[in-house]
């Protein structure tokens, strides 16, 4: 594995091979050699470190994983407000089916486009409503299903409906935002902007500052009115969502890389807790937290282990 990761994963196994290295110096040596007790608590101190440096690493927000696969923004709203015209809008030909109907979208229909140098994976959803046709039903499960996945919601509601009674904008929006934590990043999209009235265009906009909603734009699909607005706002997400690639510590950027170390921290974990008891079981699972780093880093190394033992303590001389 090369680049600024491969470095990181290659210095963190070989922390773990040297630790590994004075465990063994202490079973073996510890009684008739030179090794002293204050071995192991380097060790656990060293194996704390490390610990902490996963967690850290494991905490970055997936933001490398969403740079490589794309940051998932999913579409959703109420029937007829213009879900499927937004994505056509956004990738900029006709992916999705739009017409007069409520409830024409039912599959969930993804496109890739790129956003401010930020790569979306962008997917509209069947309107949200209690459906009676079996098949549409099946679509709102979908689409709620989608959102789970979400890392950015963008909730488009009808400002012309809304208008009249601007204050149904918070419970209108509520309905469209997944129940379950956690909660998600989301622009509330207000479509079909060009048939307010001026006066109503105001009130709606009244309503939308200030409040708890989340950062908003008004829109018009049919005219392409606040697209650029909504661009802007998009990419600003975008970017605290992935960060900035350039700065900070390198992020994970493969969820296979993200397991293997879960269960790299596993193992240390278990090291703690057993330190107390049988030594060479400890030893056991720094010896698995290695392996782990190993399977990214593509390489083993057990064979160092006794050239530090000889290099670090004076034994047998
Ligand atoms: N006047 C106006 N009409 C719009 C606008 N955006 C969409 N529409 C119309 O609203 C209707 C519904 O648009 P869709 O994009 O299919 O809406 P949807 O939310 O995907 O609907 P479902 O898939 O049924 O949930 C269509 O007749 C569109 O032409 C807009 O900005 N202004
Ligand atoms: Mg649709």
């Amino acid at each position: 594995m090369e680049g600024e990761l491969g470095q990181l994963y290659r210095r963190w196994s070989q922390e773990l091979t040297q630790a590994l290295a004075y465990i063994e110096a202490f079973i073996d040596f510890s009684e008739d050699d030179n090794v002293e007790e204050d071995v192991l608590t380097r060790v656990d101190a060293a194996v704390a470190r490390l610990d902490q440096e996963l967690r850290g690493h494991l905490q970055d927000g997936r933001r490398g994983e969403r740079l490589r696969g794309g940051v998932h923004v999913v579409i959703a709203g109420p029937p007829n407000a213009g879900k499927s015209s937004l994505l056509n809008l956004l990738c900029q030909r006709p992916a999705a089916i739009v017409s007069p109907v409520p409830g024409t979208t039912r599959d969930v229909v993804e496109t890739t486009l790129n956003v401010g140098g930020y790569p979306v994976v962008l997917s509209d959803t069947a309107g949200l409503r209690d459906a009676r046709d079996p098949v549409e039903r099946e679509g709102v499960s979908r689409a709620r299903d989608r959102l789970q996945q979400a890392d950015l919601v963008l909730a488009v509601l009808d400002a012309a409906e809304l208008a009249p009674q601007p204050g149904r904008l918070a419970g209108a929006l509520q309905a469209v935002l997944p129940p379950s934590p956690p909660p998600r990043p989301c622009l509330l999209v207000l479509n079909k902007t060009d048939l307010l009235a001026e006066q109503s265009r105001g009130a709606l906009q009244e309503a939308c500052t200030g409040g708890s909603l989340p950062p908003t734009c008004l829109l018009s699909c049919m005219t392409g009115e606040g697209t650029a607005a909504l661009l802007h706002l998009l990419s600003g997400q975008l970017q605290h969502i992935c960060g900035d690639p350039l700065v900070g510590s390198p992020s994970l950027t493969q969820t296979r890389h993200r397991l293997h170390l879960i269960s790299c921290l596993d193992a240390l974990g278990r090291y703690h807790r057993g330190r107390g008891g049988d030594l060479a079981l400890a030893a056991e699972e720094l010896r698995l937290a290695r392996r782990h780093l190993g399977r990214i880093t593509g390489q083993v190394g057990a064979e160092d282990i006794l050239d530090i033992v000889f290099r670090d303590f004076c034994i047998g001389k």
